[in-house]
């Protein structure tokens, strides 16, 4: 049997030979300096790649490319159009760019400075947000794609359905269906939003959230039904264009997992942009009607816009799968059931992201994704980290860590609050941004921080620093003796930090 010696497997701790449709590999396993190769072991493989991954977002992207840093054969499954997931192509990035597209344009963040009339462009068009939104994208989508290049993943495009659970067939889009067999599969499918029947979607008029991005003009008016993170996120971006916003949420108040007294800020400035809460209210049914739509409420109530954005969540793929093929099932939502190694009821298959639910972040799925592929190529590995941040990307934007005063009051654990205000920092000032603020939550026992909470300019970045900390088991104190750049944002963590120090010393000076 002779050895394939194209040039970079003249490299490779592998040697293959194509034999028919099958790959005969056999690995020999070494350190070499720094990089790690497979372990050692003779192997021969049947399969066509080691580790197959079914979509390309963040979670199979991490999966596909720490495989094949283990020195794995790596394919991944999905279509030429989504190259970069959800993420990329109609959720986080789009979203994200949009929001800077907006804050840009809108002049909305320079107001304090020049003035409530203040804008950069008098007649902000869709087709000015969009330019950036698809400029973003495409340079995105040259990163991903040359990263799986240069990490020899092969790119396979098409979407795929199991057939047996070591193979996947893929259909190419153009009736052309090819089979690929893997030793492990990793599914990283996502989700998509859901459409319930009720909601006359029409893609102009009556919308989901991947629809915002091929709106034509910006509306005059809008109904968003749900206020999740997707609903407030575009709620807050319309808003700040001049559309007339209402928001429908059948709870009570909107983001449960948030600081309430953040809510509250958050609510205040969004009723200023004109928005309109109907909380503890549900959309029965929307339907579109010549130039715009109407939202009819459980309480008879009716309300007409020029566009009626669905954003009441979102539905797994997992039926798109053909599972049963692979001994496998999705629950009714679309999700896959995993255990703490994300493996499913089938060993060898491992699901990561979206399709496996709670969280469903793209900083997370991209976690699961490494940690998956590692305990695929039995490579040791950490648990994924319990202090996880959260960002939201609401104008003015929320960051946190940790946990909320009221998850604190329901523990029963005591805490110390410290505060600082941006208005009261140099770096507010230059900024213009005078309502953000930080707030820190203290162990007044041990001194250590419970959580760490952000509201305004660069929020999600300043988050970091707190979680750090905490994550390194400092206390209040290392924040109080550290020196911060000055004039920053990030000094607010050491005025925060004294305030809590004074709030619980008055405590001990009166306690004696
Ligand atoms: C509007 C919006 C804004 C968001 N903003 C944020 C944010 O700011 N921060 C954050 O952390 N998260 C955000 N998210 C969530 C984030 O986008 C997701 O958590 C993340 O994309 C999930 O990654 P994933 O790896 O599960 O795959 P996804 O990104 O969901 O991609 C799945 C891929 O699988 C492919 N696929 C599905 N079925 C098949 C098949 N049968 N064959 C082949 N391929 C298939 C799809 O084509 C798709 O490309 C946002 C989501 C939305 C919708
Ligand atoms: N910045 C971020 O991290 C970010 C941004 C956007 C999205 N995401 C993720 O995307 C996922 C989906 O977000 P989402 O906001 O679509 O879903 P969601 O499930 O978080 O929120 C949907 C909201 O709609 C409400 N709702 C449902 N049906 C309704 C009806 N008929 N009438 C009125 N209200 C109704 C629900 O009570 C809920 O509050 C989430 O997991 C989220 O974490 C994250």
């Amino acid at each position: 049997m002779a050895l394939n010696t194209t040039p970079w497997m003249s490299h490779s701790p592998y040697r293959t030979l194509i034999c028919c449709r099958y790959s005969i590999t056999l690995t020999l396993g070494h350190r070499n300096g720094g990089a790690v190769w497979p372990k050692p072991a003779t192997l021969l493989s049947v399969y066509d790649f080691d580790i197959l991954v079914i979509g390309s977002g963040p979670s199979g992207q991490k999966a596909a490319i720490a495989a094949t840093k283990l020195g794995r054969r790596v394919g991944v499954v999905d279509r030429r159009a989504m190259i970069g997931g959800v993420c990329i192509n109609t959720g986080t990035i789009p979203s994200k760019t949009l929001r800077e597209a907006v804050l840009y344009l809108s002049g909305l963040s320079q107001r304090d400075m020049y003035g409530q009339s203040y804008r950069l462009k008098d007649d902000v068009t869709m087709d000015d947000l969009s330019s950036r939104t698809q400029h973003v994208i495409s340079r995105q989508i040259d990163v991903i794609r040359s990263q799986l290049a240069r990490n020899r993943v092969t790119v396979i495009n098409g979407t795929a359905r199991f057939t047996d659970p070591h193979a996947v067939t893929v259909d190419d889009g153009t009736h052309h269906e090819a089979k690929y067999t893997a030793e492990k599969i990793i599914i990283a499918a996502g989700t998509r939003p859901a459409r319930p029947d009720s909601v006359a979607f029409d893609d102009r008029n009556v919308i989901d959230s991947d629809g915002v991005l091929n709106l034509e003009r910006i509306p005059r008016s809008m109904v968003v039904v749900g206020a999740g993170v997707i609903g407030i996120e575009y709620a807050s971006m319309f808003a700040a264009l001049g559309t007339k916003v209402t928001v429908v949420e059948r709870r009570t108040r909107m983001l449960e997992f948030v600081d309430l007294e953040i809510i509250e800020a958050l609510k205040y400035h969004l009723r200023d942009l004109s928005v309109t809460f109907r909380f503890g209210e549900e959309v029965a049914t929307v339907e579109q009607h010549q130039g715009g739509a109407i939202a009819t409420l459980v309480s008879g109530k009716r309300i007409a816009a020029d566009t009626v954005m669905y954003s009441a969540g979102r539905q797994g793929v997992a039926s798109e799968l053909n599972l049963d093929a692979a001994g496998l099932a999705g629950d009714n939502r679309g999700r896959i059931k995993v255990d703490e190694h994300y493996r499913t009821d089938v060993p060898h298959i491992y699901a990561v992201g979206d399709v496996i639910g709670f969280p469903a972040l793209a900083s997370t799925s991209m976690e699961q994704g490494r940690m998956a592929a590692y305990h695929a190529c039995d490579e040791p590995v950490h648990a994924l980290m319990e202090l996880q941040p959260i960002g939201i990307y609401t104008i003015p934007e929320i960051s946190f860590v940790g946990k909320t005063e009221d998850e604190l009051t329901e523990q029963q654990v005591p805490f110390e609050v410290g505060i600082s205000r941006y208005r009261e920092l140099a770096r507010g000032q230059i900024t213009g941004d005078a309502h953000g603020m930080l707030k820190l939550l203290v162990a007044p026992g041990d001194r250590s921080l419970l959580g760490v909470h952000v509201f305004g300019t660069g929020a999600t970045e300043l988050v970091h620093i707190g979680q750090a900390v905490m994550g390194c088991g400092g206390s209040v104190d290392y924040l109080v003796d550290a020196v911060f750049n000055y004039p920053t944002l990030a000094e607010s963590y050491k005025v925060a930090a004294l305030d809590a120090v004074n709030k619980m010393r008055h405590i001990d000076r009166l306690h004696g």
